[in-house]
């Protein structure tokens, strides 16, 4: 039988979807040993569908976009993402009118075309896939960028002219490949000196990742889950010390979020009853604390209809708070799914400047390459060489090569390249990173629109899956760039990032409300290890201090 028509599906356990699947979560980690039993049995179809997360539909795509052109070209609604501390103060704003919102219009050219996609688990309409644990012998030896090589029946990479992203040929005749498979050209310059902005150290400081670079051709829909290195151990010790591990780091990374809270909800409720004075000064807190108005109102509601007139201690004010803040951010935790009947299947990275794309891209790049899957890098973000420089790193630390072009050169056509090569080098993913610069908010979408279309021609529907980093440490900005890149890029997902250290983790709880997007990762640290599939239970028991 074809393996092309065998739908493969894996994904890395979620130990806490496994035990406590959210009510509406579409898509519980499957047995992928059973699975891989049953494909070896019997041939599936192909999953038809990419999933992607809730945003913008094809519908009204048009009409985010005019508005989102309003918004960039108008006086700036948000200010730049702060590179390091946490440093914005901010008021409870989260209740401010968004500009676009509900807005319907006909579609236009620039984005490619994409189905509406579902913002609640509840509508995603694939069944659950099996979750199948990556064995030990799925693991072969790292491989380098540019050393990848290409799979079963995967045609070498060829040499690409440069094409002008503006006028690309999608009916051009594949150029035939080279007699010997030339490397992708930009790749392997990996420098064998540290960027001066942007030390390995810093960047890499946990070693190499172990690739999975011999696993079969997948196609259709892989979860992208936990981390693996500890699939040698029995399943349920692993799983259940890697939830607690992370689920420590996680309770670290959030512990000044945390501890302000509770100082400030003991603070309230020492020696008083729940009357409308105490309700007030808890809501107060919690906008303070960036958590939004419809959660603050969640949480004093759920206390003054079961409490009100009684004795409270702050523990059951932060019990009460991890529950609504669970109910709020439930909806959001989904896996991220590739859909691998797209090969590449194409993932944009969009965000601020600093905000994490670029380690995030690391990060993930990580995770697939360790779950089987070939990658491949882009660097799209042309105008700093320092990012240009950490992403080659990143691509030699994990085994992917990246394609990257001068600095300052044309973002989309770096896009158009690095999808060719892609393609003709078997890749299963390619992520491209972007420059998130809003200094010029009309460039900076035209460049993003430039890049969805020229990728467009490739494939109708690329970018298949859009993410946006969102640090952590910006507080309220976090919402208005949220609002900036979902209409102008067309984000279907998201990645938190920096989560450790801030006193701001609850705008994680404000975006989640306000937005609805799944956000498919956290970040609580600047190593390959610090990104894991976000979990509502965790988060909201980490923020609350509770368990
Ligand atoms: N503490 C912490 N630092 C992070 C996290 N993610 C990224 N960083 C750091 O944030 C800084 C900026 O990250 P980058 O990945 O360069 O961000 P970027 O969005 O690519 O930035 P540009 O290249 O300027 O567009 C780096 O020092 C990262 O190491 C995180 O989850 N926690």
């Amino acid at each position: 039988m074809a393996l092309k028509f065998i739908k493969k599906v894996f994904s890395f356990g979620r130990k806490e979807a496994e035990e406590t699947p959210p009510e509406d979560q579409p898509l519980a980690p499957l047995n992928l040993d059973a699975l891989k039993e049953f494909a070896a049995e019997k041939p599936a179809e192909v999953s038809p569908s990419p999933l992607r997360g809730g945003s913008v539909g094809e519908a009204d795509r048009g009409g985010v976009l005019d508005e989102a052109r309003e918004v960039l070209s108008s006086p700036t609604p948000f200010e730049e993402a702060p590179r390091a501390a946490d440093t914005t103060p901010s008021g409870p704003s989260d209740h401010l009118p968004i500009k676009g919102e509900g807005a319907a219009a006909p579609a236009i050219e620039p984005f490619p075309a994409r189905p509406e996609i579902p913002t609640t688990p509840g509508e995603v309409p694939e069944p659950a896939p099996a979750e199948i644990p990556v064995t030990p012998e799925d693991v072969p030896a790292p491989s380098m960028p540019g050393e990848v090589p290409p799979g079963p029946g995967e045609t070498p990479a060829p040499e690409q002219p440069e094409v002008p992203p503006e006028t690309p040929a999608p009916s051009q005749p594949e150029p035939a490949p080279a007699p010997s498979p030339p490397d992708v050209p930009e790749t392997p310059s990996v420098p064998t000196q540290p960027p001066t902005e942007v030390p390995p150290e810093q960047a890499l400081a946990t070693g190499p990742v172990q690739p999975a670079a011999s696993a079969p051709v997948l196609t259709g829909k892989v979860t992208v889950g936990k981390a693996v290195e500890k699939a040698a151990e029995p399943p349920a010790t692993v799983a259940a010390e890697a939830r607690r591990t992370w689920f420590q780091r996680l309770r670290q990374g959030l512990s000044r979020s945390s501890r302000e809270l509770s100082g400030s909800i003991s603070g309230i409720f020492t020696k008083r009853k729940l009357d409308d004075d105490t309700l007030e000064e808890l809501e107060d807190v919690l906008l303070r604390a960036d958590l939004g108005m419809e959660t603050a109102l969640r949480v004093t509601d759920s206390l003054a209809s079961s409490r009100y007139g009684r004795d409270v201690s702050d523990a059951e004010v932060r019990a009460i708070m991890a529950q609504e803040v669970e109910k709020v951010l439930a909806p959001v935790a989904m896996p991220l799914e590739l859909d691998l009947s797209h090969k590449p299947h194409v993932i944009l990275v969009v965000g601020v400047n600093g905000t994490g794309k670029t380690t995030t891209i690391g990060k993930l790049a990580a995770k697939l390459r360790q779950g089987g899957l070939s990658v491949m890098l882009a660097a799209g973000d042309t105008f700093r060489a320092a990012a240009i420089e950490q992403l080659k790193i990143w691509g030699e630390r994990t085994g992917s090569p990246v394609v990257s072009s001068k600095l300052g050169a044309d973002a989309a056509g770096l896009a158009w390249d690095a999808f060719e090569k892609a393609k003709a080098a078997g890749s299963d993913v390619l992520i491209i990173d972007t420059a998130g610069r809003l200094q010029n908010k009309a460039e900076l979408m035209a460049e993003l629109e430039k890049i969805a279309r020229v990728l467009g021609k490739h494939d109708p529907e690329a970018p298949h899956t859009v993410l946006q980093t969102v640090d952590a440490t910006t507080g309220q900005n976090a919402l208005s760039q949220v609002e900036i890149f979902r209409n102008v890029a067309g984000v279907n997902g998201l990645v938190m990032t920096k989560l450790d250290g801030t006193a701001r983790g609850g705008i994680l709880v404000a975006i989640a409300a306000k937005h609805k997007l799944p956000v498919y990762f956290i970040g609580v640290g600047e190593q390959v290890e610090d990104l894991e599939p976000f979990s509502a239970g965790d988060f909201a028991k980490a923020i609350a201090g509770v368990g």
